[in-house]
């Protein structure tokens, strides 16, 4: 699977990247160095305002940095005079949350017209055009003007205008925030297809961690214009080295209980709670099952949630234990302290009082 660490010459490399809008403030970006493999789908998440869109426009030339440098394919786009960024923008394409398309124009019209100013001639045109239409699964639609579509449907027409000029590359820059769940899924699907059938390099947008989950290899995170994770999609989620990362994938995953739901669940069921991690990972899992019935304890799943990550599974599930005391203070023992594994603390008297009110005034509601 392609990754920005492989060796090789990188589709798009940032070096040392510094972006300063206006003369004071916060950089919008600030040392960024970012590798880009050829055939990679990477996904660039992060809050608001962390420089995302910034980082994009980089890539065509739509901003240039103040610090720093980009490389598309290995050339080094300092300097480049305006002649050459429109060559350079025609071998990227992209793609925006609000589809950007000419109403006054036909569908046709619009996936034409990118080759129209290349210098394609009529008839190359009209054939690409039908290709594409096809190949994006809306050649019923290229009379239809983009008013009469659906948002799915236009951003089909975004797509293939977009990879009109036949683009090495193609940022999809909040492509499917506008769009509803099953159209978000159909619209990641034809991007999969792109990269798998056409070897296209994407650069994914995004403040949604469902969207790097379907289709991303690698992802880079960014939080207030700096690089604070990169790798695997797997690997970055699963072992998440910054605040940012953390907080994407607790949203993503029903995983480790926050401490209300410990002493809800704890409430309804006494005894000794434990929170184990599940990973797709060649190391050997925690086997808590085993240990307790090595100390005749019963483990029973009362909480928790497994999702798939870059396709393998990713998640945690809470276990309650029952039984003789030292049975079950000898099962934690043999878990405790294992990578992931939280023992939780047995709630006080002033918490289940605390709770008590609450469910107390939610059931009187
Ligand atoms: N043309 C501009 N002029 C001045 N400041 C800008 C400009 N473009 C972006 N910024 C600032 O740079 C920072 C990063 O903006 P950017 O749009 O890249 O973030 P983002 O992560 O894409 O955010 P969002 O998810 O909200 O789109 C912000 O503080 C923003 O206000």
């Amino acid at each position: 699977m392609p990754d920005g660490s492989t060796a090789g010459t990188a589709a798009v490399e940032f070096v040392g990247i510094g972006k300063q809008f206006g003369r004071s403030g916060r950089p919008a970006l600030d040392g960024i160095d970012l590798r880009i493999a050829p055939g990679e789908i990477v996904g660039i998440i992060g809050p608001s305002g962390a420089g995302k869109s910034t980082l994009a426009r980089l890539i065509n030339g739509l901003e240039s940095p103040t610090s720093g440098h980009v490389a598309i394919d290995g050339k080094d786009q300092s300097g480049a005079s305006e002649k050459e960024l429109n060559k350079l923008r025609t071998g990227i394409g992209m793609i925006f949350q609000q589809f950007n398309l000419f109403n006054s124009r036909t569908v046709a019209g619009n996936v034409a017209f990118g080759l129209k100013v290349t210098g394609v001639s009529k008839a190359d045109r009209q054939k690409r055009v039908t290709e594409l239409l096809e190949f994006v699964g809306i050649a019923d639609k290229a009379d239809s003007r983009p008013a009469a579509l659906s948002g799915g449907q236009k951003q089909r027409v975004g797509i293939a205008r977009a990879l009109a000029t036949s683009p090495s590359i193609l940022i999809a820059d909040e492509a499917t925030s506008a769009l509803d769940p099953e159209t978000t899924a159909e619209t990641l699907r034809l991007l999969r297809r792109i990269n798998e059938e056409l070897g296209t390099t994407i650069v994914v947008i995004t403040h949604e961690m469902d969207v790097i989950r379907e289709i991303c290899h690698s992802v880079a995170v960014l939080d207030k214009g700096t690089l604070v994770d990169r790798g695997g999609v797997y690997e970055v989620f699963s072992e998440p080295t910054s605040e940012v990362t953390s907080g994407l994938i607790k949203y993503a995953v029903a995983g480790v209980p926050e401490r209300p739901v410990v002493v809800e669940l704890n409430r309804r069921h006494p005894g000794r709670l434990v929170t184990i991690p599940v990973r797709d990972d060649p190391t050997p899992q925690v086997d808590i099952t085993a240990a307790a019935a090595r100390n005749h304890v019963s483990a029973t799943v009362i909480h928790g949630g497994i999702a798939e990550l870059a396709g393998r599974p990713f998640g945690a599930l809470t276990f309650l234990l029952s039984g003789a005391e030292d049975g079950v203070a000898a099962v934690l023992d043999a878990v405790a302290g294992r990578p992931g594994v939280v023992v939780h603390e047995e709630p006080t008297d002033a918490e289940l009082a605390d709770g008590a009110d609450l469910t107390e005034a939610e059931g009187a509601r």
